[in-house]
């Protein structure tokens, strides 16, 4: 075995053979390793100077799981046979049932299958804050190395239950406390004392326990019997459109009821199932992509380094202002908060230090944290405190004079070095900085409300803005742990500007006749957060307000123009903040949709004249979520046409991330492949003819359609076009149409077609 990735197996003169896995950065399970961990430990079984084995993993990671690029091998050939039996052969026979005894040595983390190799030794050494997990359900399937059948076995039913459903890490003590775990110690001793009791164990002086045979932690059959009942009721609550955790309960239960053997046979067999189906293409899909939006060509492969940004100053303490503070000063960065007046700058202290609250209360920051982040706050009223900050980030209302006046004051208060970015969701950049000629270092750092909480940052580039202040900012934005998408600079950006049709949609059906709260029932039931018209109401109607001129000069004929928003308005109905909008807001209570707002409907229907002849349009579930995606879709055909994103990976994760798009479809473009453009394109076409250009068509669609093509794939105008990454990308797409029709051809697999 050679390169990195490899499994090594030194023997001590005390007859412990130490293995070890190698594959970094998190030593994943790929097939080498696997074959590598067998071939070493039938080595060990059949050596007679090996009395027993310590399982480790190298440079302070144990191991985090099953490689998941086999998944996508997987996906891309639909042969399960890829995957390499693990759980019978090696975790079973090799390791539980092998004649000698092994001891895992944990530090860093072991999640998934390095988790189920843990839990197939016979005794379990960790440092005390090594995470452990089975994250599988995020991935769409379940624990597949008998996983679901020990995790019970060694912690009892529920907590087993909670960490799989949940995907919830816990740490080595906590695992001590519980029962996976049986000895904590320092990273220095470790291995020591791993040996130590790998040698007790052989030497009968520790017990030899092998999990899958325990029943002492499941508790009599009513008790698990309602245990289960009750997570299945849960699942069915929190992921009902995803079949891996019924799933995971099914092969639990299995186990408990027929036996650790019968569950682990049963977990192979769903596992294999699962695998292929749309949700874990999906959520691998997603898992990948999340982690590809920070490899920006031209930014992050041209050795520039990242700059170290010790202070920030937020302009501006309102709502964005306060929540952008808050997350700088949780990840230990220093920020001086600018507002107008002490009032202001009073009330946006406040805001920060209720956030910082908040914060502790959900157990995501210790008090100890939260005042550390308090004392890195200075509140300021001029510009004084901006001489030696590293970066600005203003944060006030969407007005272009006022931007354009703070970015040339701080032009000439700032350092050189420093990052000028704005908030700003709508604003062209270059008119933000046209009174500078610091171009080169504007930026846009659109974060989404509430900034503290909410994972996406949209980082917005100009063709001016310099690499270095791009690289910079992906930095800043992985340290204050958001999810960076670098995106271009047009009207609404990305994520805004794909989504501008999706409200517009919604009250476009309502003036059709169609049922507003029935509106929000379908979305929220295909995955959605809320509908429409409760984000709407969440969000405040000043947002849709604002940005009603500007996506109207934007987008011309394909901007629907509703008054809605004005009746509501006028009906004394602010949304959320005054507890009165589609639907009414009590404290403690969910929102319940207002009858009273029918009134307001009624009006907005009369006004606009859409309804045929004056009566109620009558529209499917399945037509009315169309009718909403399909034209998000379409605007985000033109950001991809225009290459506002790097890659269409970028939009899934921003959609996600940033408009609460169901993670298990993949994103709204992963999504809207799996629907295909030729279906979506004969709908928007249809109803274009009927309804007009707010569903017309964009042409990259169109070409799709005809093409037959999926949406994420770049077309061959743009190869025209000589951008060197898009002649790879064409490469790319040409050499996997080749390879997918030589498949057809031949019947083989991905790996008969390399070799
Ligand atoms: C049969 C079995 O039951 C099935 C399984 O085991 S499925 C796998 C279960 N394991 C998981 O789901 C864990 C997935 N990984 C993670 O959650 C996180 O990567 C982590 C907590 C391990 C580390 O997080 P962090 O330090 O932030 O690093 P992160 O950027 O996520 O990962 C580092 C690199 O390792 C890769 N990686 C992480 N886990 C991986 C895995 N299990 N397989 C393949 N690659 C993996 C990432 O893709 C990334 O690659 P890149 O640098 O090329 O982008």
């Amino acid at each position: 075995m050679a390169g990195s990735i490899r499994v090594t197996m030194e023997v001590g003169a005390d007859g412990v053979a130490l293995i070890t896995i190698c594959n970094p950065p998190v030593n994943a399970l790929h097939p080498i390793i696997i074959q590598g961990l067998k071939e070493k430990y039938a080595e060990a079984a059949d050596r007679d100077d090996v009395k027993a084995i310590v399982l480790t993993g190298a440079a302070g990671k144990f191991c985090g799981g099953f490689d998941i690029n086999v998944f996508t091998k997987v996906h891309e050939t639909g042969d399960v046979s890829l995957m390499p039996d693990v759980s019978v052969d090696l975790v079973s026979n090799m390791m539980e049932d092998g004649k000698k005894p092994s001891v895992a040595a944990i530090q860093g983390l072991a999640l998934g299958g390095g988790l189920e190799l843990i839990m197939g030794c016979h005794a379990r050494i960790s440092t005390p804050e090594a995470q452990l997990g089975l994250p599988e359900l995020t991935l769409g399937v379940i624990p597949g190395f008998g996983g679901t059948q020990r995790l019970p076995r060694l912690v009892g039913l529920p907590k087993a239950i909670e960490m799989m459903l949940q995907s919830k890490f816990i740490t080595a003590k906590e695992g001590k406390e519980r029962g996976l775990i049986d000895a904590l110690c320092s990273p220095d001793d470790l291995i020591k004392i791993s040996r130590f009791w790998a040698l007790e164990i052989a030497n009968y002086r520790k017990p030899w326990i092998k999990s899958l045979g325990r029943t002492d932690r499941l508790g009599s059959l009513s008790e698990a019997r309602a245990v289960l009942s009750m997570a299945r009721q849960q699942a069915k609550k929190v992921a009902a459109n995803m079949p891996q955790h019924q799933a995971c309960l099914d092969v639990v239960e299995e186990g408990v009821l027929y036996g650790g053997q019968a569950g682990v046979l049963k977990e192979a067999k769903v596992f294999k199932e699962l695998v292929l189906s749309t949700t874990s293409r999906a959520l691998v899909h997603v898992f990948f992509a999340q982690r590809s939006t920070t490899k920006v060509p031209g930014v992050t492969d041209i050795q520039l380094k990242p700059r170290k940004i010790r202070k920030v100053a937020v302009i501006g303490g309102g709502l964005m202002g306060s929540g952008i503070a808050t997350a700088l000063l949780v990840s230990n960065i220093s920020v001086v908060l600018k507002e107008v007046n002490p009032q202001f700058l009073q009330r946006g202290q406040k805001t920060i230090a209720g956030n910082l609250e908040g914060l502790v209360k959900r157990g995501s920051l210790t008090k100890d944290k939260m005042s550390k982040a308090i004392s890195l706050l200075k509140g300021a009223l001029d510009y004084s405190d901006f001489k030696d900050v590293d970066m600005v980030i203003e944060a006030v209302i969407e007005k272009v004079p006022l931007k354009q006046t703070i970015f040339a004051d701080i032009e000439k208060i700032c350092p050189p070095h420093c990052i000028l970015a704005t908030n700003t969701s709508t604003i062209d950049l270059n008119i933000v900085g046209e009174k500078t000629n610091s171009q080169d270092r504007i930026i846009g750092a659109h974060f989404f409300s509430p900034a503290h909480i909410m994972p996406l940052l949209e980082i917005v580039r100009t063709e001016r803005t310099s690499p270095q202040a791009i690289l910079d900012l992906i930095t800043v934005g992985k340290m204050i742990k958001k999810v960076p998408v670098v995106v271009g600079n047009c009207t609404g950006f990305a994520v805004n500007r794909t989504f501008f049709p999706y409200g517009q949609a919604a009250h476009l059906l309502v003036s059709l006749g169609i049922d507003l709260f029935r509106i929000d029932r379908v979305i929220s039931n295909f995955g959605m957060p809320m509908g429409p018209f409760q984000l709407q109401d969440v969000a405040g109607y000043g947002v849709a307000l604002a940005v009603k001129d500007i996506y109207a000069a934007a987008f011309g004929t394909r901007n629907f123009h509703s008054g809605l928003v004005e009746l509501m308005a006028k009906d004394g109905r602010q949304g959320k903040i005054n507890g009165k909008g589609y639907y009414l807001y009590e404290k403690g209570a969910k929102p319940k949709p207002d009858p009273s707002v029918q009134h307001v409907i009624d009006e907005y229907r009369r006004q606009t004249k859409k309804m045929p002849g004056g009566k109620l349009v009558t529209l499917s579930d399945q037509d009315i979520l169309e009718m909403v995606f399909f034209p998000v879709v379409n605007e985000a055909c033109r950001v991809m046409d225009e290459n506002m994103v790097i890659r269409a990976a970028d939009l899934d994760i921003a959609s996600v991330l940033g408009m609460g798009f169901p993670k298990y479809r993949g994103g709204l473009i992963f999504w809207a492949d799996t629907v295909g453009a030729s279906y979506i394109h004969s709908k928007l076409s249809k109803w274009a003819e009927i309804y007009g250009d707010f569903f017309k068509p964009s042409s990259y669609l169109e070409e799709r359609a005809k093409s037959g093509r999926p949406l994420r794939r770049r077309w061959l105008s743009k190869l025209r076009r000589g951008h060197a990454c898009e002649v790879q990308h064409m490469a790319r797409f040409l050499l996997e149409q080749h390879q997918h029709c030589l498949r057809h051809i031949c019947g083989g697999t991905q790996k008969d077609l390399q070799g």
